[in-house]
């Protein structure tokens, strides 16, 4: 039986909306500030009072920085070899290469496809699976995040297109 497209199946992953309101601070503190206006309000019936009501801060919710990198690379490491029916991870590792190459591709695809479209939210969770598939692809071929941090640490500062124009010229090229 064909297999149906993935952009058909329903996704069980990826932020298909920013950070919920009900995780802003800014949001909590106006909701929180609302809430007790009104309950200043129903005690104290077209009259105010000297009484203030100072709204309890809402916990900020953690900062998401690029560090979860490291952290799924972690955590993809140590999946390999453990129970595929337990872990995703472990189970893409499992099936070997050519199919975590695949997997790859085809979230790439998927992520360009979205970036075409405008769609900036799906473009969010596209690029997450992209990032996940291609750390299964490293964890797969050894390579440490560190490389890739240290390769885009040496390009720091370097143009493209000084970089390109420094480039031994190839004589078939054109
Ligand atoms: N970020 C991800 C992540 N992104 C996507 N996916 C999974 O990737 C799968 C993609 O599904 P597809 O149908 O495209 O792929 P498939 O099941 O290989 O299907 P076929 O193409 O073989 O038919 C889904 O099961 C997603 O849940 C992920 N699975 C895991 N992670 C992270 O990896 C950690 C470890 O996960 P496990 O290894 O599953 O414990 C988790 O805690 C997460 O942080």
């Amino acid at each position: 039986m064909p297999k149906t497209p993935k952009t058909l199946r329903p996704k069980t992953r990826g932020p298909k909306s920013p950070t919920p309101k009900s995780l802003d601070k800014t949001d909590g503190a106006k909701a929180a500030g609302k809430k007790a206006s009104a309950k200043k309000s129903a005690t104290t019936p077209g009259k105010s009072t000297k009484h203030t009501i100072v709204p309890t801060p809402l916990p900020a919710a953690p900062q998401a920085t690029s560090d979860v990198l490291d952290r799924l690379f972690a955590v993809v490491t140590a999946r390999r070899g453990t129970d595929p029916s337990l872990s995703h991870s472990a189970r893409l590792l499992a099936r070997g290469r050519r199919k975590i190459a695949q997997k790859f591709g085809e979230e790439a695809v998927e992520c360009l496809i979205e970036a075409v479209a405008g769609n900036r939210d799906e473009l969010v969770g596209e690029s997450a699976d992209v990032l996940y598939h291609l750390i299964v692809m490293w964890v797969d071929a050894a390579v440490q995040p560190e490389e890739i941090w240290a390769e885009l640490q040496r390009r720091e500062g370097v143009s493209g297109i000084a970089e390109k124009a420094a480039r031994p010229h190839d004589p078939l090229a054109g």
